[in-house]
């Protein structure tokens, strides 16, 4: 268990964190989404005494982490891949830890060969493709089998079976009842591996939710309706509350009226009626939702002018 109340950060006059006050339970996976710089790192790394909170408190398990006698077998985390003795090898650098909790040097054994890295492990860390480092960064995590797992970007340089295996394990865990705080970038891994989002941005909570009440929340279920005849259907089911889109030739994108109410409204006024769909929010539409107030470095959007110098070079 992860509870933070009134956890603020500043940097001079920058607030990375502004005061949030979250709860992550056991036995359920939590993703922690925002955009760039909204604060998720350094929410990360306040949660295992790496940055000192400016004010407010964060406990994990009951304590703050530098109260922890154990604190390898209360939590595990992968914060950055990177921060490893360049020079000692995968199985040197784990037994190091390892050595700090007397962790058996089977458990070493047992954590190299869950995380793949069998055939690496006496090799240089320094050495490590981002992946096969992510890879170590997950091994160091799990090695005090701790009850917190706290993982910033855990998928981020895996190949789709590094993927799939931190979404099983992230599930298994979560399944044995430990609690899981997960933070990726990557919507549609995010909404199959997590049970529960917090969402962030500019430094405050933006939503605590199931994913489940995230993605039927955010936006009005919406039905793709395919008829000959859009302008009069349009027409038909214009109304208060209903809202009626277009967006390809004989489509119409309506909410606020469910696929019944639509094919009564068809079928009473002789329109024909090709398809009803009812369109299910995706992750990614429900959080550029929430977030599209909270982002702080906007990308340029491609247009024609953005485009010119491509097309200027496949002309040639
Ligand atoms: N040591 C620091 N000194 C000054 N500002 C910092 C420091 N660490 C973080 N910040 C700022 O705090 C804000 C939050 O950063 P943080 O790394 O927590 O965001 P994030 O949500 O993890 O972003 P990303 O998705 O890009 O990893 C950013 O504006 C960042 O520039």
């Amino acid at each position: 268990m992860i509870e933070a109340v009134n956890l603020a950060k500043h940097y001079g006059a920058k607030t990375a964190v502004g005061g949030v006050t979250f709860t992550v339970k056991p036995g359920m996976v939590t993703g922690f989404l925002g955009p760039n710089g909204a604060g998720k790192s350094t929410t990360m790394r306040m949660i295992v005494g790496l940055d000192k909170p400016t004010s407010g408190t964060v406990t994990v398990n009951g304590k703050r982490y530098v109260d922890h006698h154990d604190p390898l077998h209360q939590v595990g985390a992968l914060l950055d891949a990177k921060a490893v003795h360049t020079s000692r090898s995968a199985y040197n650098h784990l037994l190091a830890m390892a050595a700090t909790h007397n962790i058996p040097t089977k458990r070493v054994n047992e954590v190299i060969e869950m995380t793949g890295l069998t055939s690496v492990a006496k090799k240089r860390a320094g050495g490590f493709s981002l992946g096969m480092g992510q890879r170590l960064g997950i091994a160091s995590a799990l090695l005090g089998d701790p009850q917190t797992l706290i993982l910033d970007e855990p998928v981020n340089g895996l190949d789709p079976e590094g993927v799939l295996w931190v979404r099983n394990l992230a599930k298994h865990l979560a399944g044995l009842g430990k609690t899981v705080f997960l933070s990726s970038h990557l919507m549609s891994e995010m909404a199959q591996t997590a049970d529960h989002l917090i969402v962030i941005g500019r430094g405050q909570i933006i939503a605590d939710a199931p994913i489940a009440q995230i993605l039927a929340g955010t936006q009005q279920a919406k039905v793709r309706v395919r008829t000959p005849d859009v302008t009069r259907l349009s027409q038909l089911l214009s109304g208060e509350g209903v809202l009626v889109g277009s967006s390809e030739n004989e489509t119409l994108e309506v909410s606020g009226v469910n696929t019944h109410q639509i094919a009564r409204i068809a079928l009473e006024n002789s329109v024909l009626v090709y398809e009803l769909t009812p369109l299910t929010t995706t992750l990614e539409e429900a959080y550029f939702d929430l977030t599209k107030d909270a982002v702080e470095y906007h990308s340029q959007e491609f247009n024609n002018a953005a485009a010119a110098p491509v097309a200027a070079l496949k002309g040639r």
